[in-house]
């Protein structure tokens, strides 16, 4: 593709993700090169790396615009986001060019707002604070709350692109035959710093494509979601509860920590969720998971009432923990969708905490940075709970420093991960 073709995809691939506001970017993103498999590998990274620029710095992009007069449309948003990464006006007025499968040229009012654009510094000291951050407006009470003085600092590493981590399955190999295998294959990678299996690669790799991803000695998992798993520390002969176990991520880890012995149950309301673990179960040679569905009125759960030795509460959640990787997320979310979720979150939790034995636990992990998704709900549970308590993990795959932590939370900035929460609850002999 020609460097005009480029951004003519981007910008159509913006405006599908502008108009689509409540569909998340990765997924309509892949609608769209579906349909135009005639885009090779290539191009369609060059497109998605202006794509996800762009949605990096949305707010900051159209206060710029907004500055210069103007609306923020997909083209000046594209036009903008070149011309601070160091495009001069020139070049970017030849990429905007007429002709087929071309962006099309700059109309004189474009070109007039991309040249009066101050092109600089990005972040600007004028800017308001949440425009700097690169958040909407309401969310900044709540979060200056959680990061009280290093608020820019925290927001500022969220906007940043995210390492692409692995985790080494130990029942295939160790950490150190998996890096010498990709090694081989050509894939730099370094070992996480805080999780004993974690493998970190070094820019964006097509990971899957490798043999140690296809015969499952490592698995796509950030570290932080990595040390989520730790702080359950179950053990070989425990029966462990996955209760939103999805397509499966944590389920895995916690087979591998208990060497593929003992029984985990992986729940989760969604079908297509937990179909989706079967082939990554099976990949990583993992045979201790029985799967099942939830459904309202569910006798399997009551028949397990007080049963289970550990019980992971993997919630749904706000996923601003994530927004490295779904930066398109942040435009969509609401205080509707947040108060929806504190519900729903209290509600799995005082029906996950019916299925820990006495003397067993419960982690209630999210990918939230929010208090009130996080610490909050905590002691509104244990306020609930009489027969709970907060406890440290104490797990030995946790580095030291998160061993005697009640509560953990990892943020980019100040751990390298996405963000998360995990709480450690003990159910009262
Ligand atoms: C954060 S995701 C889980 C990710 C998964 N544990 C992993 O590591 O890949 C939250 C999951 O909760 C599930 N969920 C939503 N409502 C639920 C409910 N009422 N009970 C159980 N699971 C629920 C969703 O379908 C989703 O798969």
């Amino acid at each position: 593709m020609t460097p005009s073709a480029r951004l003519a995809a981007s910008v159509d691939l913006l405006s599908e993700i502008k108009t689509l506001s409540r569909k998340p970017a990765d997924a309509i993103a892949s609608d769209f090169f579906r349909e135009r498999r005639y885009i090779g590998g290539g191009d369609r990274r060059a497109v998605s790396s202006l794509v996800w620029d762009v949605m990096r710095s949305w707010y900051r992009l159209s206060w710029h615009l907004s500055l210069a007069g103007a609306e923020p449309t997909p083209r000046l948003l594209a036009g903008a986001c070149l011309l601070f990464q160091g495009t001069t006006l020139k070049e970017l007025t030849e990429q905007f060019a007429d002709g087929r499968f071309c962006a099309g040229a700059l109309s004189l009012s474009e070109r007039n707002v991309l040249t009066r654009l101050k092109t600089g510094a990005l972040v600007t000291e004028t800017m308001p604070l949440s425009v700097r951050c690169e958040i909407p407006d309401w969310l900044l009470p709540e979060l200056q709350q959680t990061f009280g003085e290093t608020l820019e600092q925290e927001l500022t590493a969220l906007s940043e692109t995210a390492s692409l981590d692995m985790r080494v399955n130990i029942l295939r190999t160790t950490r150190e035959e998996a890096q010498s295998a990709l090694r081989q294959e050509g894939f730099l990678t370094t070992p996480t710093p805080l999780s004993p299996w974690g493998l970190r690669f070094k820019g964006r790799v097509s990971v899957t494509s490798t043999a140690p991803f296809k015969d499952g000695r490592i698995e796509i998992q950030d570290e932080g979601s990595q040390l989520v798993a730790a702080a359950l520390d179950p053990a070989p002969e425990m029966r462990v509860l996955d209760y939103c176990a999805g397509a499966g991520g944590k389920t895995l880890a916690l087979a591998m920590m208990m060497q593929n012995k003992g029984h985990i149950a992986a729940c989760d309301v969604s079908e297509k969720r937990l179909t989706g673990a079967v082939k990554r179960l099976r990949r990583a040679g993992v045979h201790n998971v029985e799967r099942h569905l939830l459904v309202s009125g569910d006798k399997w759960t009551k028949r397990r009432a007080g049963s289970f030795d550990r019980v992971l509460v993997d919630a749904p959640c706000s996923g601003t923990g994530t927004w490295r990787r779904n930066p398109d997320a942040r435009l969509r979310l609401t205080q509707v969708d947040i108060d929806e979720l504190l519900e729903k979150q209290a509600a799995i939790l005082d029906k996950a905490a019916a299925l820990v034995k006495p003397g067993g636990r419960m982690v209630y992990a999210t990918c939230s940075i929010l208090s009130a998704e996080n610490t909050r709900q905590i002691e509104s549970f244990l306020a609930r709970h009489a027969d709970f308590r907060l406890i440290a993990p104490q797990s030995s795959s946790l580095p030291h420093a998160l061993r005697d932590c009640d509560m953990i939370s990892l943020t980019p900035y100040r751990d390298g991960t996405d963000g998360f929460f995990a709480a450690t609850l003990e159910r009262k002999e």
